[in-house]
């Protein structure tokens, strides 16, 4: 049930800026703020006024002047939340915000919760949910690249995407209604080559969509990159040296790193979300346990594993590290065999990770981290590991996490369907499989779904969004 509250917040960031935008929404908007607002000149109240006007004044609470202000005025359905707007400019200090918010509750308004501006504005059907998302990812884009994806998503980019996409499951259920009308003649395997197509290309479109997530998470989150290997060959020194800053405690003590450690830095205009993690060891340690426990958790997780070596031990237990490493990176993974210390290194090790013979997805790098020695040749590799021209590209790349989830249900469901044509089904049941489908796109755009869902998404928006 929509809420029919007047809601007010402060829509600018927290603090002290030169002006400040406080905003109300709500079917009694112009009504509370007319009981606090003044014209001096006019004297016309805010209700007497146009849509899409601007008006000085004041804001008086008990005969005193809080502030002089400039006010926007929006009547419903024609605002950003779809209901009748005001919007106050005041001067920027957090005093005078926090007092003309008191005001306006004094007189019938009720504080906002996070995203709630946005979440009426799709409860009033001025965007779909997966726009809505888009919102929140427009106010922390950090880069063009992740600018430009959000723009276009909340701009409708990916609700066309989705849309279309139904359109060609609607279409599959009228071809499987035709095949069930014309069952009786034992006609009903027809048309089953144009039904096969059709299928095969809602689950391209699909695919695509469900694989385009990795480089949207890259692009948005920064390209995860998992710092590994063996105790005290140098990964934190490494993390530090890449980004630039004194992040992890670095020791010649064994173990000094327990837990994963976390950071995004921006590297020629890339972001990488690197991961230090705890040095693979054996352990008595039960909390060291845990930690490499995550190691390895985040390196599954992992576009880029960097495995680190020292150059100092001897070949053979560098060759065995390796291994165990190999054998858990999965194809979609680059693994990055970074030869640390060669400052110090021995000879023979590092002559012989050279000539070690590498797979499509591996490389082999030899820096010193501690002299920051060769990292620009790191980062290439790593830049290299996602293609960021493809963004360019592709049409729609999935960004958000729910909808990465919902893709792949979707998918798995077509290839039920898929399976079920091979095995010659009957299109009543290949059509459960199409509507369900169906359901998990209505997920994505929000015609489908629970206000769990809708509570969960908006409480992590920014308050007065
Ligand atoms: N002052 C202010 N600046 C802002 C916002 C805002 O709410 N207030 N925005 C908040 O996100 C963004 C702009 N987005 C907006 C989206 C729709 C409407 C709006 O009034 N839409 C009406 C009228 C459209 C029209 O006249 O063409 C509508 O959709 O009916 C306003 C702002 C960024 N800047
Ligand atoms: N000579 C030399 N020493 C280095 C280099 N990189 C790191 N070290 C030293 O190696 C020791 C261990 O470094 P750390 O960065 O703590 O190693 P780590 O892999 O994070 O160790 P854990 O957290 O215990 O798993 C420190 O004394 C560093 O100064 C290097 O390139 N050359
Ligand atoms: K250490
Ligand atoms: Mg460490």
């Amino acid at each position: 049930m929509l809420d029919q509250s007047t809601i007010c917040a402060i829509s600018t960031s927290p603090g002290v800026g030169a002006i400040a935008v406080i905003r109300l929404s709500g079917s009694d908007a112009i009504t509370i703020a007319d009981r606090v607002y003044e014209s001096p000149k006019t004297g016309k109240s805010l209700a007497d006024q146009a849509a899409n006007t601007l008006h000085f004044g004041k804001i008086v609470s008990a005969d005193e002047t809080i502030d002089e202000v400039v006010i926007a005025l929006f009547r419903a359905p024609h605002s950003f939340t779809g209901e009748d707007i005001i919007e106050i400019s005041c001067h920027g200090s957090v005093y005078i915000q926090q007092r003309i918010l008191n005001v306006l509750v004094e007189n019938g308004a009720r504080l906002a919760l996070p995203g709630e501006f946005t979440q009426r504005a799709f409860l009033n059907g001025k965007m779909d949910l997966s726009q809505a998302e888009a919102v929140a990812d427009v106010i922390a884009s950090a880069n063009a690249a992740a600018h430009k994806l959000a723009m276009n998503q909340m701009r409708g980019g990916f609700s066309k995407e989705i849309g279309a996409l139904r359109d060609q499951l609607l279409h599959f259920t009228a071809m499987v209604e035709l095949e069930l009308d014309f069952s009786e003649e034992d006609v009903e395997f027809a048309d089953r080559t144009a039904l096969r197509k059709l299928t095969e290309q809602i689950e391209e479109l699909l695919r695509k969509l469900k694989d385009s997530f990795q480089l949207g998470n890259a692009i948005k989150n920064g390209i995860p990159v998992a710092i590994v290997g063996e105790t005290n060959v140098g990964k934190s020194t490494l993390l530090n040296a890449l980004l630039n800053e004194d992040r992890a405690i670095v020791s010649d003590i064994h173990g000094t790193t327990r837990d994963v450690i976390e950071d995004v830095v921006n590297i020629h205009g890339t972001a990488f979300r690197f991961f230090d993690t705890a040095g693979i060891r054996e352990t008595e340690d039960q909390i060291e346990t845990l930690g490499i426990e995550r190691s390895y958790s985040k390196l599954e997780q992992a576009t880029v594993v960097l495995l680190v070596v020292d150059t100092n031990n001897p070949y053979p237990l560098v060759e065995s590290r390796i291994q165990n490493i190999r054998e858990r990176i999965a194809p979609h993974q680059t693994l990055i065999i970074v030869a640390n210390k060669i400052d110090s290194g021995l000879r023979d090790t590092i002559q012989q990770i050279e000539v070690m013979e590498l797979t499509d997805n591996e490389k082999a790098v030899f820096i010193a981290a501690k002299q920051k020695e060769n990292l620009e040749e790191l980062i290439d590799y790593m830049s290299h590991s996602i293609n960021m021209e493809e963004a360019e590209q592709q049409d729609i790349i999935v960004t958000n996490a729910r909808h990465y989830e919902i893709l792949k249900n979707a998918h798995e469901a077509i290839l039920r369907v898929l399976n079920g044509l091979d095995m010659q089904i009957t299109g009543d049941f290949l059509a459960q499989d199409i509507r369900e489908c169906l359901h998990y796109l209505a997920e994505i755009t929000g015609e489908v779904g629970t206000e769990e869902v809708l509570g969960h998404i908006f409480k992590n928006f920014c308050i007065g969004k």
